[in-house]
């Protein structure tokens, strides 16, 4: 399989050089030449499997000539041995035809686990075998920060930093990225806001002597590998509920466009997907975007649910590129207007094609936290933020099709909110129960590129 990006202008790669990339070198996001489909009856046989075997078989056509197949079994083993539930991603009723989909169950809590312990592990077998070294640099809202930190603390091949805005995620977040002792991360906390931190990180890949000098990758959904390892989730949910001889329609709490574009990788590949629901906070240029045409940004407002707290959603480009039928020059015609101006209008047949496919909702903060009251009353279901914005939404959208909400943390992440809303402080589970007690390495840092990378090249080991 090759890779083209987004914008039409940069080399073709192999599934482990995007990988190792990051950001194309035409500022734009690497995908698949083209979207391998899987018959009813592959889809169908996918039904009881466990989730490696799923996540084996929807991804191998992704990878095949980059890594050996035993090699990548042995990866995927390793990568959800520590998921602390034996289904990985499990499902649980909340209506007749409404379901939650729990992503949290692994190291960090939070859905960005399922990603960034498998290209962790990737990571190591591809720099291993080539005797290089890379230089990560990623951005946060909270979630992605600790998960790569989680993933990628201690490999000798890879020094790691996380930008994060200061002041603006969880303490459980802040705690997961700062307190972790291994000399190879390193947490930022920078003046801005999360917007700011991604923007830092493109504008690292967009300076070729930076980039190339510390060898420099990504691990925020940029990276493809991020979003191919979210696609199988959504085979193993809808195959639980009956696909491919029913159809399953998802909603998604949306920040960065990662999650749910995974999703729309499954439907492309033959999933029957009805619908992809996006569910935004008050940070709601997406839902904008789709209900109007204008995408444009409007300054980031924190919100309850941080990790969303995003106006500049990333992967939105990638849904744009197929909107546009490859178009790689429209595609970067408008990367290039939003860095002007702001903000751009779709096109009108770019709007229908999308439309086509997702629908959208926006939650406000009161909504959220009764929503997280709602539940936990008639349910015993206890949300986080995050979730509660999807389930809000997808409220609004249930019909004949089952209905799956993603729940993509574990809501004592979120304790704060929880409590404000419920009286009930979530407990953090056993093998974090320290987290508060233990000691904090962080650097404050202003929103300066020249400082940002003075400063990685001292720290690097
Ligand atoms: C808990 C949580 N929910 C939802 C999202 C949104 O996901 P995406 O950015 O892939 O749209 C994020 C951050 O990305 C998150 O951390
Ligand atoms: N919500 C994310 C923001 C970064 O998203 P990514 O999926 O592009 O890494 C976070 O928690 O950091």
């Amino acid at each position: 399989m090759r890779y083209i990006s987004t914008r039409g202008k940069a080399p073709v790669l192999s599934f482990e050089e995007a990988m190792l990339t990051g950001l194309a070198r035409d500022g734009g996001l690497y995908l698949p030449e083209t979207i391998p489909t899987m018959t009813e009856d592959e889809i169908a046989a996918l039904a009881g499997l466990p989730y490696e075997e799923v996540a084996f078989r929807v991804m191998w056509p992704y990878v095949g000539e980059s890594f050996a197949e035993e090699e990548f079994r042995g990866i995927i083993a390793r990568a959800y041995a520590e998921f602390g539930h034996v289904a990985r991603a499990p499902l649980k009723q909340l209506a007749p035809n409404h379901f939650l989909l729990e992503l949290f169950h692994g190291p960090t809590l939070a859905f960005k686990d399922f990603a960034m312990q498998l290209i962790g592990q990737l990571f190591e077998a591809a720099l291993k075998r080539r005797g290089d070294r890379v230089t990560i640099v990623g951005a946060t809202s909270g979630d992605t920060g600790s998960a790569a930190i989680e993933a990628f603390r201690g490999l000798d091949a890879v020094d790691v930093f996380i930008l994060y805005p200061h002041g603006r995620v969880s303490e459980v977040q802040r705690r997961q990225m700062t307190t972790p002792s291994e000399s190879n991360v390193h947490a930022l906390a920078l003046d801005g806001h999360f917007d700011d931190c991604q923007a830092a990180v493109k504008d690292m890949f967009n300076d070729f002597d930076f980039r190339d000098s510390v060898g420099l990758a990504g691990v925020n959904s940029i990276n493809w590998a991020r979003v191919l390892a979210q696609v199988v989730y959504y085979f193993t949910a809808a195959v639980a509920l009956g696909a491919p001889a029913r159809k399953i329609s998802f909603t998604v709490p949306t920040g960065n466009f990662g999650d749910i574009f995974a999703g729309y990788i499954a439907r492309r590949m033959g999933l029957p997907i009805e619908q992809l629901v996006i569910a935004t906070n008050q940070n709601d240029i997406l839902h904008r975007a789709i209900t109007t045409g204008a995408y444009k940004t409007d300054g980031v407002s924190p919100s309850i649910s941080p990790s969303m707290d995003i106006q500049v959603s990333s992967n939105f480009e990638r849904a744009l590129f197929y909107a546009h039928d490859g178009d790689g020059a429209a595609v970067a015609a408008l990367m290039d207007e939003l860095k002007s101006e702001g903000g751009f209008t779709i096109s009108q047949g770019a709007l229908e094609s999308l439309r086509e496919t997702f629908a959208s909702g926006r939650v406000s903060e009161e909504e959220t936290s009764a929503t997280i009251a709602r539940l936990r009353a008639e349910t015993g279901e206890i949300l986080c933020p995050h979730s509660a914005v999807g389930v809000h939404v997808a409220e609004q959208h249930l019909g004949a099709t089952p209905m799956v909400t993603l729940a993509t943390a574990h809501p004592a992440k979120f304790p704060d909110a929880v409590e404000a809303a419920t009286g009930i402080r979530p407990p953090l589970p056993n093998r974090m129960a320290d987290l508060y007690e233990r000691d904090e390495r962080v650097t404050r840092i202003a929103n300066d590129l020249g400082a940002i990378e003075d400063l990685i090249r001292e720290r690097r080991a």
